[in-house]
């Protein structure tokens, strides 16, 4: 019946068609979004005096810039409940794509909408690194909006769920390695529930304990969050984490899917 009232949309190019679902709760939509990155290219010679005089002799009055496409008239729409795995060879616009969910990148055309407040859990999400662990799990609540008081009744359960090193909680991030340091940023941003929660290969650096913990944690805050995109060089991750997978080819949608079928497509097209 749901599927008798879908709607097609057809995308302009060779990207999959938007399907539009009536019967579910649209939480992100992403509409002909193209994300250009403005560069100065070495040939331009930015930066030195004597290259700057070599420009206003040859009356060029601007260091050669050069455009990096990253994104090209990507759309989708992502429902209430998708947890969404973005995959794709290294420099296929992943990054770029969530960092512009998050409204951290400025389309160049096309738009992003979301319901609520997008937040974007990276490996180098903005914690202090010369503060402990135990000061960054207060500043992180406070920045996610959470009160004073939701923040102390949360911290035991951070604590417990990053489950460092006996001691470590107490000292500077500085000291963690680079799994310690996901764990913790993991445990702060999965201490609320988020309406758009972007992870960013975040969970790529825990052991395999904490990724099982972490996948439950994600399952949890699926069902109560908007949607979750999770960007992975690891497949297994994806495939036992979410319900739909977007495959992104130099920054264009080549499939978006059942998680088996799209990676199984991707594992043969990359020889995997
Ligand atoms: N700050 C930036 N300035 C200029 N170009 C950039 C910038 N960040 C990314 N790019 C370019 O945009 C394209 C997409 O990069 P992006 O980081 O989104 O890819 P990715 O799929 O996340 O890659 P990876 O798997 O290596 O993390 C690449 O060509 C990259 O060189």
């Amino acid at each position: 019946m749901a599927k008798a009232l879908k709607e097609k949309i057809a995308v302009t190019g060779a990207q999959p068609e938007v399907v539009i679902d009536p019967s579910r709760e649209p939480i992100v939509v992403v509409d002909g979004l193209h994300i250009v990155y403005r560069v100065y290219s070495s040939g331009g010679g930015k930066g030195t005096a004597a290259t700057a005089l070599l420009r206003i002799l040859r009356r060029q009055n601007r260091p050669q810039m050069k455009e990096v496409h990253a994104v090209r008239g990507v759309s989708f729409i992502a429902y209430r409940g998708d947890a969404i795995g973005v995959i794709g060879t290294n420099g296929s616009g992943k990054s770029t794509l969530l960092k512009a969910i998050a409204g951290l990148l400025p389309p160049a055309r096309g738009a992003v909408y979301t319901d609520g407040q997008p937040s974007l859990l990276g490996v180098n999400a903005a914690l202090m690194r010369d503060l402990s662990g135990s000061r960054n799990i207060i500043l992180g609540c406070l920045a996610m909006g959470l009160s004073p008081e939701e923040t102390k009744k949360r911290y035991d359960e951070i604590v417990k769920f990053a489950d460092l090193k006996p001691g470590f909680i107490d000292y500077p991030m500085s000291t963690y390695s680079s799994g310690m340091g996901a764990r913790l940023r993991f445990a702060i941003a999965a201490a609320r529930t988020h309406d758009v929660l972007l992870i960013d290969e975040a969970l790529a650096t825990g052991d395999a304990k904490f990724k099982r913990r972490s996948k439950a944690k994600i399952d949890e805050l699926r069902k109560n969050a908007g949607a979750v995109f999770l960007v992975a060089h690891n497949l297994d991750v994806i495939e036992e984490t979410c319900n739909r997978v977007i495959w992104l080819d130099e920054g264009r949608i080549k499939m978006d899917g059942d998680p088996q079928e799209v990676l199984a497509a991707y594992n043969e097209a990359t020889g995997k």
